[in-house]
């Protein structure tokens, strides 16, 4: 009875199944009549290979499934605002707070980075000296005097303080200049643009910028040498020593220290830049009162050199982070998801993908009320902000989002109040209130929570912290808060508490 049943089945077929007589495709899948012991071993193996296949496929759709799911339920925070507001800088400190190791294993990345972003500080010194000495006929000096100098003398150049030896030293910087394009070229070439050459260090989102960073400047991958493949990574150059310090960095930097030294410090240099009203303090990846640090051949960044450091991001970078065991009372294993956008108005169309799965955004708004945007020197930075508060404050998209305003650089805002700068001169609207640190915080305070107050579509609290994002000390405090308040608002949703 039983070897009757099993003959009107398709071999491996479950009891129950169709009988094959009805159904062609077990039909076709009958082995044949005459079919020989060695000839039914291939078709047994091929039959348990494809059931391994299947069941592979079907493990890897749950594991799909189940890691949509792990991300559906993750935590995905937008950081918004204007370029230069401290984006990229937040990400960092929560980097640094939540995931240490990790933040510390791309040291070697940003070190390359300060670098960059020191010689790009002596470029613009040496700009604005140039431009000095164009502004003046270029005659034969006549008038000596007694200046910055590593010769006994040196003789002043007309119509300016600066003198020959100046020019020197300029000359002995120019190098530098030379190493930073070819390095941008080198590191970033997808980046590399000669018009923008002046302007930051620019990466795009998600090219794994870091990763060749720290392959193209480990010492095996300069000019000369040889991976273990013997093939060579940069240059296809013969390998001088010479060749090999022009282009490293670190090399030129440390040649060239005693001259940006003497070049930063000296008085008539700082009354030139104060003529030409160019504040490179104020700059980002600003790193010229640290040369001795830097320019040193045995450099390692620290933990705020690289939060200091300057990147523009350039589209939209998502960074998914599995809190460290360990690291400011996060629960181990909690997955975060945080997007870092460029804030330049030719970038802000990419954000909008983004808004309809963040549970948070966190806004940074600089109080520059003295600083006009980069891309269009017609418009107040502040007032930008307010501007881009309002949009995200309306969208419908974001209206069940929690917003938190980060009132950013407060430290800069401080330099410029202790400094005598008036903000009547450039919000007429604040009126004759105290030129004070308090007065004023608590004015754009108001003002962006009524907008939000205002333009919300339905109601939601304003969170907002006062912050300089540089200092990681006080910002790690915040942003301890920061989480505690996004992971209970997210529980709540979930009606989890
Ligand atoms: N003094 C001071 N500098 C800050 C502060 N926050 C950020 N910076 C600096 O400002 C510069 C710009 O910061 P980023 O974080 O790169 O700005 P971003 O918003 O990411 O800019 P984009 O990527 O161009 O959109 C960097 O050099 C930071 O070191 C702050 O609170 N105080
Ligand atoms: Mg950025």
């Amino acid at each position: 009875m039983s070897t009757k049943f099993k003959s009107k089945r398709a071999p491996g077929m479950p009891v129950g199944y169709k009988d094959v007589h009805d159904d062609p495709l077990s039909q076709a899948l009958m082995p044949p009549e005459d079919e020989s012991p060695e000839d039914r071993a291939l078709r047994m193996e091929k039959q348990q290979e494809a059931t391994r296949i299947s069941r592979e496929i079907d493990e890897s759709i749950q594991e799909s499934k189940k890691a949509y799911e792990k991300r559906k339920k993750a935590i995905k925070v937008l950081l918004l605002g204007q370029a230069e507001s401290g984006k990229s800088t937040t990400l960092k400190n929560f980097q640094l707070a939540f995931t240490p190791n990790h933040f510390r294993s791309e040291r070697a990345a940003w070190k390359t980075i300060i670098q960059l972003n020191l010689i790009g500080s002596i470029k613009k010194l040496l700009e604005v000296l140039q431009d000095e000495m164009d502004s003046v006929p270029q005659i034969k000096p006549s008038t000596p005097s007694i200046s910055v100098s590593r010769s006994s003398s040196s003789i002043r150049l007309p119509g300016t303080n600066l003198t020959d030896n100046h020019r020197r030293i300029r000359m002995r910087l120019s190098p530098l200049i030379s190493m930073e394009a070819a390095l941008a070229r080198k590191l970033l070439p997808e980046n590399f643009d000669p018009e923008r050459s002046s302007r930051d260090i620019c990466v795009r989102a998600n090219s794994g910028w870091k990763t060749t960073l720290e392959r193209a400047t480990s010492p095996d991958a300069r000019p000369g040498s040889s991976t273990k493949s013997g093939a060579r990574r940069i240059s296809s150059r013969p390998g001088t020593s010479d060749t090999r310090s022009r282009d490293d960095p670190t090399a030129v930097l440390a040649a060239c220290k005693d001259d940006i030294l003497l070049l930063w410090e000296d008085p008539i240099v700082k009354d030139v830049l104060q003529k030409h009203n160019v504040r490179l303090e104020d700059s980002p990846g600003f790193f010229l009162n640290d040369v001795a640090r830097v320019a040193d051949p045995n450099y390692e960044p620290t933990d705020v050199d690289i939060v200091r450091a300057r990147v523009r991001t350039f589209g939209v970078e998502e960074h998914k982070f599995v809190l460290e065991n360990g690291t400011m009372g996060a629960t181990p294993g909690s997955e975060w998801y945080i997007y870092d956008v460029g804030g330049s108005r030719s970038m802000r169309q990419h954000w909008v993908p983004y808004f309809d799965d963040v549970q948070a955004i966190i806004f940074l708004a600089p109080l520059t009320f003295n600083q006009v945007l980069e891309e269009d020197s017609r418009v107040n930075r502040l007032e930008d902000s307010i501007y881009l508060w309002k949009e995200v404050c309306s969208n419908p998209l974001l209206a069940r989002s929690t917003l938190i305003l980060f009132l950013n650089k407060m430290d800069i805002l401080e330099a410029n109040l202790n400094a005598g700068i008036s903000v009547q001169k450039y919000v007429p609207s604040y009126g004759d209130a105290p030129n004070d640190i308090e007065h004023v915080t608590r004015y754009f305070k108001e003002k962006f929570r009524a907008y939000q107050k205002r333009l919300s579509p339905r109601q939601r609290p304003f969170f907002c912290h006062e912050t300089s994002a540089i200092d990681t000390h006080a910002t790690s405090a915040i942003l301890i808060g920061v989480r505690e308040g996004i992971l209970r608002g997210h529980l709540q949703k979930m009606n989890v508490i």
